[in-house]
């Protein structure tokens, strides 16, 4: 067994499981994966300092569970700033699974990175590709809008079970890439993807929550930390919605909410109130 294997109670579990994918792979509309948003956040909704900084906010048993959740869904997601800020691992590291005292690749959740630009200069010793190295995780899938990627990162990432997904992503006015999330989704089932979560950062969180959007989110699962991260954080904080007569109304709200503690952090669960 590996020595940073985590273990996350079954009394725990209990908890999660009305929140999670089913165990039989059956999805609640057959071309959509079922969809979970994940995330730490601070007191005043910030994920990390600043962009950039990798901030740990969850203690270590909503750690775990977290690591527990990406056991039980096919895909994690996150967007390229978080990519170049964490290196992340994107894997699972509950004891059991895949590389951590479980066989093959088993309940380690495919990567997924959206890069509409290929901003992301990962790397064999990304910490993604030493995770795959050691039978400890899965090659990403990277999603741009870029026709061709260099040669040496395609050879790369193929060469570790990976690949680029070449999409159209609309842009703004601006010229900020804007997913069709709809569409993403269902590529990845048709890729054979029956459950993703999504993890950040910031700027994929406030474009999940938006109207068009959150009807995508079968449940949400927060980790609250209690902590003040401060001002210059990156901070989940959707688009200002606007009623009927123009005034300002709550840009989301959860329903069927139901809190848990998890050491000094406290869980919680919920759908998106359409
Ligand atoms: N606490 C947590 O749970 C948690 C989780 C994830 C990330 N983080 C932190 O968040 C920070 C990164 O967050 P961020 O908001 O700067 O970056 P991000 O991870 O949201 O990535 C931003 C980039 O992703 C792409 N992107 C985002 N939304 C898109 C959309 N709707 N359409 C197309 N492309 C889109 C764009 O290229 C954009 O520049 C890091 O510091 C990281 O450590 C914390
Ligand atoms: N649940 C949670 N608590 C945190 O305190 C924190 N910072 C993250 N951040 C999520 C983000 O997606 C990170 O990139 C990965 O958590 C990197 O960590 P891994 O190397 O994959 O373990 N998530």
């Amino acid at each position: 067994m590996a020595r940073d294997a985590l273990h996350f109670p079954d009394a725990d579990r209990a908890f999660l499981e009305p929140s999670l994918p089913s165990q039989d792979g059956s999805t609640p509309q057959p071309d959509l994966p079922f969809t979970t948003l994940t995330f730490a956040t601070s007191l005043d909704s910030s994920l990390s300092l600043a962009p950039g900084i990798r901030t740990a906010l969850s203690g270590p048993q909503s750690k775990a569970m977290t690591h527990y959740l990406r056991s039980r869904h096919d895909g994690i997601l996150i967007g390229v700033g978080t990519a170049v800020a964490d290196d992340p691992g994107l894997n699972c590291r509950i004891a059991g699974v895949g590389g951590y005292g479980g066989e093959g690749l088993n309940g380690q959740p495919r990567p997924i990175v959206i890069d509409p630009c290929l901003k992301w200069d990962f790397s064999a010793e990304s910490k993604l590709f030493q995770m795959c190295r050691e039978g400890r995780g899965r090659a990403p899938w990277i999603v741009t809008t870029v026709k061709e990627a260099p040669a040496e990162k395609d050879a790369l990432i193929k060469a570790y079970g990976g690949q680029f997904i070449t999409m159209d992503i609309p842009s703004s006015d601006s010229g900020i890439h804007c997913m069709d999330w709809c569409q993403l989704l269902r590529v990845l089932r048709m890729n054979g993807l029956r459950s993703v979560m999504i993890e950040g950062g910031a700027q994929i969180i406030n474009s999940l929550l938006q109207p068009p959007y959150m009807t995508l989110i079968d449940r949400v699962i927060l980790t609250i930390a209690p902590t003040w991260l401060g001002q210059g954080g990156v901070v989940v904080s959707p688009a200002r919605r606007l009623d009927d007569d123009g005034k300002p109304m709550s840009a989301a709200r959860l329903k069927n909410v139901q809190w848990h503690p998890f050491g000094e952090d406290v869980v919680l669960c919920g759908e998106v109130t359409i």
